[in-house]
């Protein structure tokens, strides 16, 4: 695929002094441009983040001598970096159980170019949203899991992720708990939507819970998937107002508004790397 001119830049390391001052000169030093650039300082933690828009105005550079030069330009930072080019969307692969409304939903945004990805595939523990997959001309795997066959089934995801070099994995309402192990294989590039406005009513049934305690708010989370069950750090949340009028019917309802407005904004600030993930909680910079 063709180099774009333009690549973004996520950076973070300790806090000290000099550490914008070092990679702006260095960008500006092989011709760059930054046309959008965030920081910030975790004074709590000492750790500093940033992110940068950067556009190559220079005939003589490229996105390779950009890279091979930054460690050593940065080296006393002790920095994590990584320089995505925009040209290349990021593979994404969605995962679905039943409920269609938000694989519909960013099925709908990526045909309106709303989110800059590649869709390896959809795949499903039940054969029910193949024909969505099948209009879009989309791969659809059935991979139905059984407590006895989840190993195995995991593991031809984990092959399907390899072979189609998917970048993210995104749960769209997948209703089946994922095992330590693929957690550590998918960490940081596995995004659920839980259908509750985090931490409140963690696991399958939120919205009854929600009924049955009268709030006046429900809402849904985007996070990345860790082991503990609805527990990994949050990257987006969307609430609505409800009231005592609202039957649990009405609450799901409302709720499905919640989760694909949560999950596709989620999906959009990975995709666009505006997240850092960090201890169990991220930065992101909007
Ligand atoms: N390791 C993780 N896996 C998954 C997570 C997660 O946070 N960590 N989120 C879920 C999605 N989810 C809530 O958002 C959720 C899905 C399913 C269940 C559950 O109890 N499932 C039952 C089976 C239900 C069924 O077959 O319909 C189970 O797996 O035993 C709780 C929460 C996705 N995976």
């Amino acid at each position: 695929m063709s180099e774009s001119n333009v690549f973004v830049l996520k950076a973070a390391c300790d806090a000290t002094s000099g550490i914008v001052a070092s990679v702006t000169s260095y960008l500006a030093g092989l011709g760059c441009y930054i046309s959008e650039m965030h920081q910030y300082d975790d004074e709590e933690n000492q750790r500093f983040f940033m992110r940068a828009v950067c556009r190559i105005e220079s005939d003589s550079t490229t996105l390779e001598m950009i890279r091979e030069g930054f460690d050593a330009q940065v080296s006393e930072f002790n920095m994590e970096w990584e320089l995505f080019d925009s040209a290349e969307p990021m593979r994404v692969l969605l995962m679905v159980s039943k409920f269609d409304h938000c694989l519909d939903d960013l099925l709908y945004r990526h045909r309106k170019g709303e989110l800059p990805m590649e869709i390896t595939a959809i795949v499903s523990n039940h054969k029910d949203l193949r024909p969505m997959a099948e209009r879009e001309g989309i791969r659809f795997v059935h991979l139905p899991v059984t407590k006895e066959n989840k190993p195995e089934q995991e593991a031809a995801l984990v092959q399907i992720v390899e072979e189609t070099k998917t970048d993210l994995v995104v749960l769209a309402r997948y209703m089946q708990i994922l095992s330590d192990s693929l957690c550590k294989e998918l960490h940081g590039r596995a995004i659920n939507i839980h259908h509750s406005f985090l931490p409140g009513f963690k696991g399958a049934k939120p919205y009854h819970q929600a009924h049955v305690r009268g709030v006046k708010l429900i809402g849904a989370t985007a996070h990345y998937v860790t082991s503990d069950l609805d527990e990994g750090p949050i990257i987006e949340q969307s609430v609505q107002p409800v009231d005592h009028s609202y039957s649990p019917e009405r609450l799901v309802a409302v709720g499905r508004d919640t989760e694909t407005v949560a999950l596709a904004s989620a999906v959009r600030l990975h995709l666009e790397h505006r997240v850092f993930m960090y201890g169990n909680k991220t930065v992101v910079f909007k």
